[in-house]
């Protein structure tokens, strides 16, 4: 059973308890480009009371470099090095993981994280424009090309048909090649909108394929071996706070940390109690709710 945390008190114990937290970003500190109310006084407060923050998100649309600047934009302050996105732990899979030969070169589906994280990683890529109508004509040209060894499936507000019909081509008729997602969320938590996110596209792919891909972002544990290759983390003091069950809260379970689910993002209070589910270990409104903190101070 969930405890759900509305005191003083009951946040005071919390901040006794853990000194990392691990933040998730859509749905927790912000929604599209709206911050979240509170968020950016939480944050702060957090960082007051000696607390070290790491952004962990599934988001692979844009670098860590570039997640950075969203901070800034957002009036919020992270280094590179407290970011850690779908798409670095994507590169960073590719690279030391799979140790994937530097004459081969990705294929990808997605924004320009992926590509940038790519090149940081020195890995080469490729990808279609999406600036053009697909006419059949085109498609008939389609052919496996054997510098292709992987296909990388992010989110992609710019997909299309061609994108779809190239990766079916190499996933289906290059021997060996690889297909790596970045994470497979269902939905998307955007300013007033829910909106179908990176696994719902995704799903389209798998289906005409026939295969599953390798699946880097939470709720598996590739994202914390990113994290961990770079700090010590003790999962005895370290929280991981997120707004999606599949995605935050269990990759707190896989990862033997305990967990607290807000209520801004895509999950509602019923779910967050659910038997047939993972469930948090607290659950909050939001954590705008840490201003609650700051009473009398
Ligand atoms: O569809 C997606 O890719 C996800 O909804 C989105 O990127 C999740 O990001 P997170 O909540 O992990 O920051
Ligand atoms: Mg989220």
């Amino acid at each position: 059973m969930s405890r759900k945390l509305t005191t003083r008190q009951q946040l005071e114990e919390l901040l006794d308890r853990y000194d990392t937290f691990l933040f998730d970003c859509d749905g927790v500190i912000w929604l599209g480009n709206t911050l979240v109310s509170g968020a950016k006084e939480a944050l702060e407060l957090l960082k007051k009371r000696g607390k070290r923050l790491i952004y962990i998100t599934n988001n692979s649309m844009v670098s860590r470099e570039d997640y950075t600047k969203k901070f800034a934009r957002m009036g919020l302050s992270a280094t590179k090095d407290e970011v850690f996105s779908s798409s670095h732990a994507t590169a960073t899979y590719l690279a030391k993981v799979v140790n994937f030969p530097r004459d081969k070169t990705v294929y990808y589906i997605g924004g320009s994280g992926i590509k940038h994280e790519l090149d940081e990683a020195g890995i080469q890529s490729i990808t279609d424009e999406a600036t053009t109508t697909v006419d059949a004509d085109e498609l008939k040209l389609i052919q496996p090309n054997p510098e292709v060894g992987a296909v990388v499936f992010g989110l992609d507000l710019q997909i299309n048909y061609r994108k779809l019909a190239r990766a079916h081509v190499y996933l289906s008729k290059i021997p060996g090649c690889l297909f790596v997602a970045t994470n497979t969320d269902t939905t998307l938590p955007m300013d007033n909108n829910v909106l179908p996110g990176c696994g719902s596209l995704l799903a389209s792919l798998i289906h005409s394929v026939g295969r599953q891909p390798v699946v880097i972002g939470k709720p598996n544990k590739t994202m914390m071996d990113v994290i961990e290759a770079q700090y010590h983390i003790d999962p005895k003091r370290t929280l991981m706070v997120g707004d999606r069950i599949d995605t935050d809260i269990e990759f707190g379970a896989n990862c033997g940390i305990d967990t607290l689910l807000v209520l801004t993002g895509v999950t509602n209070e019923a779910m967050a109690n659910d038997p047939t589910s993972t469930n948090p270990t607290y659950y909050m409104d939001s954590i705008g709710d840490f201003s609650q903190l700051t009473v009398d101070e």
